[in-house]
């Protein structure tokens, strides 16, 4: 199988970027400077093995790739940038007949629980992944993976429930490629519990990494309130012994060559790109939305999702608003 990878991020370049370096044909797709560093020079990827620079195949867009039948798609742009990439993806012919959206496999790896619906709209055969994976982008043609071997953790699974042949050769191919990467025949129930820890990621992004007791304090009524939108809606998720019992959770992060640090989580690096947007409406958003749903009111959530909005959008560093600031601006809403 060959792995175009849609979205060479944090996420999209560390498993592409393995997956080429265990000799898997990848084909990576990025844009702008981010594309024009690849192309020029490679994926440098730090890892705590080392910095490896890898010659991996690059596309800035659907009509640059030559879909082949043995193509598996793996969507790992943010949720927000999701339905372009997948109205994009969907119609383009595969060789030998047929379409993406009829004929290949397409993965979302990505966080919260939106993209596999819209992806379900466009794609006959979708597969969910809940991505546990420490990786950082910050520099074009850069990522840093520091995870050790066999950590991580890229739980697989048919969408929305189930396990088959793909989703075990996915992950077979994974596994020979660093990575935990356990099939799961409910891979929401693990998505879901994910989406309770990306609730701090907003508090992150917006505060900085070192926010102290007071942006600990802010997580808590962020996932508390998460927790009891879950409850009243009966969403089932993995639990934390589960998850510790495959490791999930226990991402176990070590020094890198060249001495990059992992400063944040997605939002995080997010504004410090200055990118403009961060998935907040899909994470802090969908706690909000479910609320709405359940009758259960989510006043932290929605400020914590208004506020990392307009940080991104006023393109803020994180840090400029403290968690004293913060913790006004949700006791405010
Ligand atoms: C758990 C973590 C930090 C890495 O997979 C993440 O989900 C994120 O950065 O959004």
């Amino acid at each position: 199988m060959r792995y175009v990878v849609i979205g060479a991020g944090a996420v999209g370049g560390a498993i592409g970027g393995r997956l080429s370096q265990s000799g898997h044909d990848v084909v990576l797709v990025a844009r702008g400077a981010h594309y024009e560093a690849l192309r020029r020079d490679g994926l440098r990827l730090l890892t705590p093995d080392g910095t490896h620079r890898l010659p991996v195949p690059v596309a800035d867009r659907p009509e640059a790739v030559e879909l082949r039948p043995d193509d598996v798609l793996v969507l790992a742009v943010k949720t927000q940038d999701s339905v372009a990439a997948l109205d994009a993806w969907a119609p383009r012919p595969v060789a030998g007949g047929g379409t993406a959206a009829d004929r290949l496999p397409l993965v979302c790896a990505q966080n919260g629980v939106e993209s596999e619906r819209l992806a379900l709209r466009r794609f006959r055969r979708v597969y969910a992944m809940c991505v546990w994976l420490p990786s950082t982008y910050l520099e074009p043609g850069e990522v840093i993976a520091p995870c050790a071997p066999h950590t991580g953790a890229l739980h697989l699974g048919r969408y929305p429930s189930g396990a088959d042949e793909t989703a075990r050769l996915i992950a077979a191919d994974l596994e020979k490629s660093h990575f935990l990467a356990p099939v799961v025949p409910d891979v929401m129930r693990w998505k879901y519990a994910k989406l309770l820890n990306n609730v701090a990621n907003a508090v992150e992004a917006i505060c900085g990494p070192d926010g102290g007791e007071e942006a600990a304090a802010l997580v808590r009524r962020a996932k508390a309130e998460a927790s009891a939108v879950f409850d009243a809606a009966g969403i089932d998720r993995a639990s934390d012994a589960e998850q510790s019992a495959v490791r999930a959770g226990k991402m176990d992060i070590r020094p890198v060559a060249g001495g990059a640090a992992r400063g944040g989580g997605s939002s995080w690096q997010s504004l410090v790109r200055g990118s403009g947007t961060v998935e907040a409406d899909y994470l802090n958003g969908e706690i909000v939305l479910l609320g709405r749903v359940h009758g259960v009111p989510t006043p932290v959530n929605e400020a914590l999702r208004r506020t990392a909005n307009e940080c991104a959008r006023e393109r803020r560093t994180p840090g400029t608003i403290t968690a004293a600031q913060l913790t006004r601006i949700v006791d405010a809403a």
